[in-house]
């Protein structure tokens, strides 16, 4: 039971941020927070602003989950209020089950509850997530089925930082729990469950942990790429999944690498790993973008907030390419900085925001051209023939279909500018990208290589 003292646990949940986030983070968005009161399970923070609170919920779940637990506070719900509101605590029914605590043999830790925006349907996928969401929604639709075609345990995800791997798996574990209730589906970091076993193994109590883990029916078990440097964290890891997969039971897995290329995993946790479906995330396209950016804006949390106009999203979607995260976070930042100044979230707060977060200037458009040199250069074909030569030849036909996408993807430029270009009528322009993207979906590939060369033109 944690101490029923605000101030110390909140210190507790400092010191932890203060261990994960840069000090500048740190000072901007924890030092002005303050714990009000501790009411049953719920710890009560007072935030600055409703900006501030923004930036909290949004950004910082997985930073004030793994204080939490690394404070072996994983049964504590934190509420951030608005200093000068005076909201009202929320009814005993919106709780979350009980969670246990470390070495106990209770079920182990659910689902964080600051990772409620976790679920399947609010996944938005994409041609690079197209393979991974599917084996989600098998996993999540044929659990406790007798025969499957295809052997899904364990699910390992795999992809770069940021793409939606933990949302993924736990979206997973909530689809299964809410059609099957009775179960018991836990959610578990490596680097957590590394702090749990070195408190066992000194108090050399270390069995309780490994029964409470193999009492699960689905584990999902997140940030598999830590385990390298970990010996004995490995060992219990292997006891646990060898038990779960005996006896049935689901196991999903995250990493930034594919388990072959996992450094320092003893071979038998590899095997392991590789048993079931292996599928990747890849960076999210232009459009994938946007949509994820519209999604993000029915969070209750932006309720009530100025509409961010298409122009913006558009802005935010070609400057952040990389992780959905930081895409996230460049959002979140506009809004945060227009609501600051009170304006709307114009394209200028925009442009103002990737300063400050960048410290560039935004760059000028890129010109159409050197998108078509680049493409032609990649698929070494000569400029002219890609612009110019009238041909069905697919080594042609391809590179220029491709120059097509990236000319709309990243300088948005419209079909008939496109066209014009190429001496073509805006519906074949049309007609060509929906060809790329069709074969992006299917083409994990070409998918790839046309990313790649989208990402290198800059
Ligand atoms: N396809 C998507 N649709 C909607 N939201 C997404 C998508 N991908 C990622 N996100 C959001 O991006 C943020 C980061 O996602 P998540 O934490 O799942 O990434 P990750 O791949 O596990 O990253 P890391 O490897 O750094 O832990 C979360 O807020 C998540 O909801």
């Amino acid at each position: 039971m944690p101490t029923p003292d605000p101030d110390a646990l909140w210190e507790t949940i400092r010191q932890g941020l203060s261990k994960q986030l840069p000090e500048a983070s740190f000072r901007e968005w924890i030092v002005p927070c303050q714990p009000l009161r501790l009411e049953e399970d719920a710890l009560w923070i007072q935030v600055p602003s409703p900006a501030a609170k923004l930036w909290i919920e949004q950004q910082l779940p997985e930073e004030f989950n793994d204080a939490l637990a690394q404070g072996g506070l994983g049964d504590l719900r934190l509420v951030f209020q608005v200093s000068g509101t005076g909201t009202v605590a929320p009814k005993a029914a919106a709780r979350p089950a009980p969670l246990a605590s470390a070495g106990s043999s209770e079920p182990a830790v659910a689902f964080p509850h600051l990772f409620h925006r976790y679920t399947l349907d609010r996944f938005v996928v994409g041609p690079g997530s197209q393979l991974a969401f599917a084996a989600a929604k098998a996993v999540a639709d044929n659990y406790g089925k007798a025969a499957t075609p295809l052997n899904m345990n364990p699910l390992f995800i795999y992809g770069g930082a940021g793409l939606g791997k933990t949302h993924l798996m736990v979206g997973i574990g909530k689809e299964i729990q809410v059609r099957h209730p009775e179960l018991r589906v836990a959610y578990l970091k490596v680097d957590n469950f590394f702090n749990e076993l070195t408190v066992a193994i000194k108090a050399r109590n270390t069995e309780p942990m490994r029964k409470k883990y193999q009492q699960n029916d689905v584990l999902l078990l997140d940030d598999v790429q830590t385990l390298g440097k970990m010996e004995r964290t490995q060992e219990e890891i292997f006891y646990i999944l060898e038990y779960l997969l005996q006896h049935g039971k689901q196991i999903i897995l995250t990493s930034d690498k594919p388990p072959q290329r996992l450094e320092g995993c003893h071979e038998r946790l590899i095997t392991r790993f590789k048993w079931g479906l292996t599928a990747d995330i890849q960076p999210p396209d232009f459009e994938t973008r946007i949509a994820i950016l519209k999604k993000k804006l029915e969070d209750a949390d932006f309720k009530g907030l100025p509409s961010v106009p298409e122009d913006v999203l558009t802005f935010i979607a070609h400057k952040a390419k990389g992780s959905v995260r930081d895409l996230e976070g460049f959002l979140t930042r506009v809004i945060f900085q227009a609501s600051l100044i009170g304006v709307p979230p114009t394209l200028e707060v925009a442009h103002a925001a990737f300063q400050g977060q960048s410290g560039e200037e935004p760059t000028a458009a890129i010109p159409p051209e050197r998108i078509y040199r680049m493409t032609a250069e990649t698929f070494n074909v000569p400029f002219v023939d890609l612009m110019k030569k009238r041909s069905r030849q697919q080594t042609i036909m391809v590179p220029r279909q491709v120059a097509m996408y990236l000319a709309r993807e990243i300088a948005s430029l419209p079909f008939t500018d496109i066209g014009r270009s190429f001496n073509m009528h805006h519906s074949t322009v049309m007609n060509a990208i929906d060809s790329v993207k069709q074969r992006m979906t299917r083409d994990q590939e070409f998918h790839r290589m046309v990313q790649a060369l989208l990402n290198s033109i800059h």
